[in-house]
């Protein structure tokens, strides 16, 4: 399937749906400084041929303009012509989406997420366990535990893109850049909201769990 055989309301449906997204995580305080950056998928996927709409790169996230979003497709090139430039982490989304298939992506810097990918850095991943929010997850076990895999966070985007396919975890839908922030994806921008504020949660709660000691 090409991009132009897409069909615009599919385009334009993307398109809603990452504003209001953006908007209700701006509203959160989870794009200080411009950081973060948002993605979803629109048509057919093949693992070599896909297309999504992604946020531009450095642009204020808290606040709506008509240059937010472009669409690029699976090397991360603009679909149309345009002097927006997509996110500087395109590739990330992009080799999301080529393990995955999923159908939404979104990236956020909290404190929390910095915080316990430094922690437990070298260990290569967040335990967490016992969280009642571990179902968002889709992981229904009573006191399931669940790992968070962290990658190093290199100034060069592709260096980090070629480690993705080895750090993700099937059952577990983010993976964490240390000191830098958490990639999530989902089904659909529904799903990957979902498990955003679901590992926010879990990694606050961990945190927290640590500073008290408990
Ligand atoms: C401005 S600090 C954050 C950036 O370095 C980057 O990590 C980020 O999340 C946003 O980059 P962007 O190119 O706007 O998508
Ligand atoms: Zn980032």
């Amino acid at each position: 399937m090409n991009f132009a055989d897409i069909p615009l309301e599919e385009k334009q449906a993307a398109l809603h749906d990452l504003r209001a997204v953006k908007e209700q995580f701006a509203a959160r305080g989870w794009f200080p400084g411009t950081s973060g950056n948002l993605s979803i998928r629109v048509g057919d996927f093949q693992p070599d041929q896909f297309y999504f709409a992604i946020t531009s790169s450095d642009k204020d996230k808290s606040v709506n303009t008509t240059e937010d979003f472009l669409f690029v497709d699976a090397a991360g090139e603009p679909c149309e012509t345009t002097k927006l430039r997509p996110s500087a982490e395109t590739l990330i989304h992009s080799k999301i989406y080529r393990m995955t298939g999923c159908g939404a992506i979104f990236h956020v810097h909290t404190v929390f997420n910095n915080l316990l990918s430094e922690r437990y850095g070298n260990d290569g991943f967040v335990p967490a366990q016992g969280i009642e929010l571990i179902k968002c997850l889709g992981i229904w076990e009573e006191n399931a535990a669940i790992r968070i895999p962290i990658v190093p966070n290199y100034a060069d985007i592709p260096s980090i893109a070629k480690l993705i396919p080895g750090a993700i975890q099937s059952d577990i839908p983010g993976v964490l850049l240390r000191n830098h922030g958490i990639y999530v994806w989902g089904r659909n921008a529904f799903e990957a909201k979902r498990h955003l504020e679901a590992f926010e949660f879990i990694l606050e709660v961990e945190y927290r769990r640590l500073a008290l000691g408990v």
